[in-house]
């Protein structure tokens, strides 16, 4: 049974708060029997309210000093490590998920980690070389085409860095003349994306990953234990 009130909050440090509540919003009307709550996170009073997290798109490094002013990091380690509650990461959302990064700001930053993925920041290079791509994101399994995928100074998963299978590719791009690169990864409770689904008034993701959290929430177990509902393994993949 689905439980009959929901609050999802948003991380609101810095970065694309307002858009992600937005969509948050109109992606909760495919789920009409459940009461949502969106709340901006700026405390971890606040954290503790939240069945699921969504960290928005930014700037990781400046996220990860104000996290640690706030006291917020360690609330934020339990929460995804440790309660295993759903959390989706969207570009510096994705990077603050990932448990190593490269090209980090000098000196390195800090990191809640979640996914065993090694991510490589600022992948495409500046603000002026942002894109946008047409992403095939089969685990939509909507048919509805492809969805655009709008690239801001984004990170890509370099590495999996940890062999054990667990962590699931469900989207890639390909530039033209370039390798192909991972850009959605999912490990049991979280959940990340290199690009803006935020951006784009396209709620197919939104409403993905709210179907998700019901489900995670309904059947409570861990975030091991979630169902994968599709998306390859890369072992699976290679
Ligand atoms: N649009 C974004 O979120 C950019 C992410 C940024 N490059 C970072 O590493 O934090």
């Amino acid at each position: 049974m689905p439980p009959p009130a929901i609050t999802v909050g948003v991380l609101a440090l810095q970065g694309g708060v307002v858009e992600h509540i937005a969509l948050l919003h109109r992606a909760s009307s495919s789920y009409p029997s459940i009461t949502f709550h969106f709340l901006e996170v700026r405390t971890p009073e606040q954290l503790s309210l939240c069945d699921a997290l969504v960290i928005p798109g930014g700037e990781s490094t400046t996220m990860a000093i104000v996290a640690r002013r706030l006291g917020l990091f360690e609330p934020l380690r339990e929460f995804v490590k440790i309660n295993h509650k759903p959390v989706w990461g969207t570009c510096a959302g994705l990077v603050m998920l990932a448990e190593e990064a490269s090209a980090t700001k000098q000196g390195g930053q800090e990191l809640i980690g979640g996914l065993d993925v090694r991510v490589l920041r600022n992948k495409f290079g500046t603000q002026v070389q942002s894109f946008v791509a047409d992403l095939n994101l089969e685990f939509l399994g909507d048919g509805e085409g492809p969805f655009r995928g709008v690239f801001i100074r984004a990170p890509v998963v370099e590495e999996v860095i940890n062999g054990d299978g667990k962590v699931r590719v469900l989207g890639t791009v390909k530039k033209p003349g370039e390798e192909e690169d991972i850009v959605a990864v999912r490990q049991g409770n979280v959940f990340g994306t290199s690009f803006h689904p935020e951006l784009t008034g396209d709620v197919r993701v939104h409403a993905w990953w709210l179907g998700n959290v019901v489900e995670a929430l309904s059947q409570s177990v861990k975030g091991e234990d979630l169902v994968i509902r599709s998306g390859k393994s890369v072992t699976e993949q290679t």
